[in-house]
Parts: C-alpha cells; sequence; structure tokens
C-alpha cells in the first residue's frame, strides 16, 4: 500500500478509535478501502447515533432483530450492548414477548425484507402506520426500514468475509484479529493465497500445489480473456431488446436453482430465536418450483436516483445523501488490479457482481446484457454470492476458497462490499416503492 493510503487508513482507525473507543473487526476489515469505509461509517454513525426519529434503544433493538434473522450473533452481541449502553431496557432481551407491540409490529416486515423483500406491498405499511396507539409514523418507519436493510446487508458481509466476534474464549486478552466461523479470511500482513498455500505446504504437497496454481493462473487469463472478447463485441454487436429480456428471465431462473449448501439441521439457538418469528422462512426455496415465482422489477421503473433516493430524504432527512454517497462509492471503487495484473479495466466484472444481486432479487436493467454475467461468473463464485446474499449464514471458508484462488484477500473484500451494498439496495427498492405506493 502506498504511503499516503497507509496515512489515510491510519488516521480513519484513529479518528474511529477515538469517537467509538473501540474498533470492532468489522471496521478493521473493511478498513483494507479506507475511501469505503468512511462512507459506511458516516451513514452507520448517522442512523444509529445522530438525531432521528427513532429513540437510541429502539435502533439497537431493531438492529438486533435484523441480525437474528440471519442468525449474526457477532452482530447481535454487539448491539446487545449498545441496547444497554443507550440506556434499553434489559428485559426486552428476554424476547420478542417482552418488547412493546410496536416494535413486535416490525416482525413482518423485518422477515419479508430480509428473505423475500418482492412480497412487500403497500398494505404492509398501512397496517404499520395505521394502528392506533401503536402505529408507526413514516419518518420513523424509514428509519426503521433502513436499519433492517442496513443490517440484514451487513449479517452479509460478517459471514461473507468470516469476521468472528472479538471476544474469543480462547484468548485471555480477549481481542484477536480476524478468524471465523473456524475461517479466517483477512491476514492482513500476507495478502495472498499463493504464497499461503505454498508456506505450508509438504514436497508432495507442492506438486499439488504447483498444479492448483497453474489451473488457477489459468482461469484468471480465460476471464481475462472472456472480458476482453465481451468489449471487443460490445462494439459491433447490439442485442435486440427482446433477447436482452430473455437473457435476464434466464439467468433469474439459472439463479433460483444455484443450490448453497445443504443445511439439514438448522438449529437456531434460543440466544438468537428469541429475537425472531418464523425462523424457516427464507429466501423462497424453490425446490418446488411452479406455485410461486420471483416477478421481475423493472428498475427503471422505481430506481434509486430517481425516487428511493428522495422518498428516503424527505422522512428521515440526510440519510438518502448519505447512502446515495455510499452506493455510489462502492459502485464505482476500482484498483485496476485483477490479482497480479494492473492496469485493468475491472468495470465489467464489478457490474456482473452488483447486477447479478439484483437478478436474484427480480431487479432488471433493461439497458445490461445478463448474458455478461453468464459469461462471467462461474459457477462457484455464483454460489458463493447466493449463500452470501441470500442465505449468509451459511457460507463456508471452502465457499470462500473455491471462487478466484488467484485473487488477493482484499479483493474478495471488494466483492463482499459489492454484494453487500447491492443487497441492501434492492431492499430498500421494494420497501420504498411500497411506501411510495402507499401515499399515491
Ligand atoms: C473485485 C475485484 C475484481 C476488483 C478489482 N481488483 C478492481 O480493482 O477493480
Amino acid at each position: 500500500m502506498q504511503a499516503n493510503g497507509l496515512d489515510e487508513r491510519t488516521n480513519l482507525l484513529v479518528e474511529e478509535y477515538s469517537t467509538s473507543g473501540r474498533l470492532d473487526n468489522i471496521t478493521q476489515v473493511m478498513s483494507i478501502h479506507t475511501q469505503y469505509l468512511e462512507s459506511f461509517l458516516r451513514s452507520q454513525f448517522y442512523m444509529l447515533r445522530m438525531d432521528g426519529p427513532l429513540p437510541l434503544p429502539y435502533r439497537h433493538y431493531i438492529a438486533i432483530m435484523a441480525a437474528a434473522r440471519h442468525q449474526c450473533s457477532y452482530l447481535i452481541n454487539m448491539h446487545v450492548d449498545e441496547f444497554l449502553k443507550t440506556g434499553g431496557i434489559a428485559e426486552w432481551l428476554n424476547g420478542l414477548e417482552y418488547i412493546p407491540q410496536r416494535l413486535k409490529n416490525l416482525n413482518e416486515i423485518n422477515k419479508l425484507l430480509a428473505h423475500r423483500p418482492w412480497l412487500i406491498t403497500k398494505e404492509h405499511i398501512q397496517k404499520l402506520v395505521k394502528t392506533g396507539e401503536n402505529n408507526w409514523s413514516l419518518p420513523e418507519l424509514v428509519h426503521a426500514v433502513v436499519l433492517l436493510a442496513h443490517y440484514h446487508a451487513l449479517a452479509s458481509f460478517v459471514f461473507g468475509s468470516g469476521i468472528n466476534p472479538e471476544r474469543d474464549p480462547d484468548t485471555s486478552n480477549g481481542v484477536r484479529l480476524i478468524a471465523v466461523n473456524n475461517f479466517c479470511v483477512c491476514d492482513l500482513a500476507n495478502d495472498n493465497n499463493i504464497e499461503n498455500a505454498s508456506l505450508t505446504s509438504s514436497n508432495f504437497g507442492n506438486v499439488m500445489v504447483f498444479l492448483q496454481i497453474a489451473d488457477s493462473l489459468s482461469e484468471l487469463e480465460a476471464l481475462m480473456e472472456r472480458m476482453k472478447r465481451l468489449q471487443e463485441d460490445k462494439e459491433d454487436e447490439e442485442a435486440s431488446q427482446e433477447e436482452m429480456a430473455t437473457r435476464f428471465e434466464k439467468e433469474k431462473k439459472e439463479s433460483l436453482l444455484v443450490i448453497s449448501g445443504a443445511f439439514d439441521d438448522e438449529i437456531v439457538s434460543t440466544d438468537v430465536s428469541r429475537y425472531i418469528e418464523d425462523p424457516g422462512f427464507g429466501y423462497k426455496d424453490f425446490a418446488r418450483r411452479g406455485e410461486d415465482h420471483l416477478p421481475t422489477f423493472r428498475a427503471q421503473d422505481y430506481t434509486w436516483e430517481n425516487h428511493g433516493f428522495s422518498l428516503v430524504n424527505r422522512l428521515y432527512s440526510d440519510i438518502g445523501h448519505l447512502l446515495d454517497e455510499k452506493f455510489r462509492m462502492v459502485y464505482n471503487l476500482t484498483y485496476n488490479t485483477m490479482a497480479t495484473h494492473e492496469d485493468v479495466d475491472t468495470t465489467m466484472l464489478r457490474r456482473a457482481l452488483f447486477n447479478y444481486v439484483h437478478c436474484m432479487y427480480g431487479i432488471r436493467y433493461d439497458d445490461y446484457d445478463y448474458g455478461e454475467v453468464n459469461q462471467l461468473l462461474e459457477r462457484s463464485l455464483k454460489v458463493y454470492i447466493k449463500t452470501v446474499t441470500c442465505y449468509p449464514e451459511r457460507t463456508t471458508k471452502r465457499m470462500y476458497d473455491s471462487y478466484w484462488r488467484q485473487f488477493k484477500h482484499s479483493e474478495k473484500v471488494h466483492v463482499n462490499l459489492l454484494l453487500m451494498e447491492a443487497r441492501m439496495q434492492a431492499e430498500l427498492l421494494y420497501a420504498l416503492r411500497a411506501i411510495t405506493r402507499h401515499l399515491t
């Protein structure tokens, strides 16, 4: 990292430490992408700590409810602490039966937003804002929705990059860097898969490692080759509107069939289950196809830039700007590298990642050719994306390792940032569209 990049990162971490008195593992991992971290922290600080429609303890309780949908104990514990520190009533931590009805009414939208946001309708919104003494004002509701979407998406980041609790029972001083679900991602000092692999191998292992390296090298070359070809083809051939629509439908259908690992014994511990209702409700499992389908949301009919942004900003001032800045930041973030290659334009690849997430939520951009997704994202990467986005609690180290073996960890964290923000934006689009419909 360049010297001034390092300074920037250190400054930011020092600043964060002095305002919040801690440097959690999320912040540390994200600090690999300093510029992004800055906008992330700014929006998070705003929704959690600045003036806003909801009282502070409510905000943390909502974060807990959101994280619990994905059994993310890491985030739950963090916000249990914060909830108490901000004056929350300890009894509420016994579970949903102990909280006020008003807060309990958020369960339904929490559940839908987390797993099948396309099912949210204006009736859900009406129900929340028109329930007599337990009603939510629109600004309060928007604040809650933003928090829910933020923490669902953050759970994806936590599992996707393998972030562990700060306090590990095995370490006496209580602080250990990033290791997770038996899965350690960011060995910050040694940011390269190959080096790691060769350090640990025996002689025989060396041969195997060599073969694997050769293999993954050719994977990388092949991917770059495909990017180049797509770029060239783009210049001379334009697919028709119908063809583009068909490609989207095909990709959407196929994404439903991408299996993200069996998860038979889903035992949710009581620490987590007390904060959720209907724990079995998840991203639509399309094993029983035909009886339900994922409708298409035409992105141009309700865009973040033209619709979502102004609505959110009007009801909960300034959060729109902060989110907007963060979305732009992540969308444009690039170092022009691909593993060991420099000066590469990676726009196509980054678009494919972002748009694939929206595709899994049924959101279609009519000027985007989903054939690109198909060419650029290999199967193991799709499995990873679907798992991290839709069922983050099922992410394993094996899934993390099995795609892009040549790439750096920092690049895989970058992937996670894209997945997280795309997911957050998708949830917001559905929720805000329902609010707009309620208002009109
Ligand atoms: C996600 C990665 C492919 C991003 C790439 N390293 C870039 O700087 O653009």
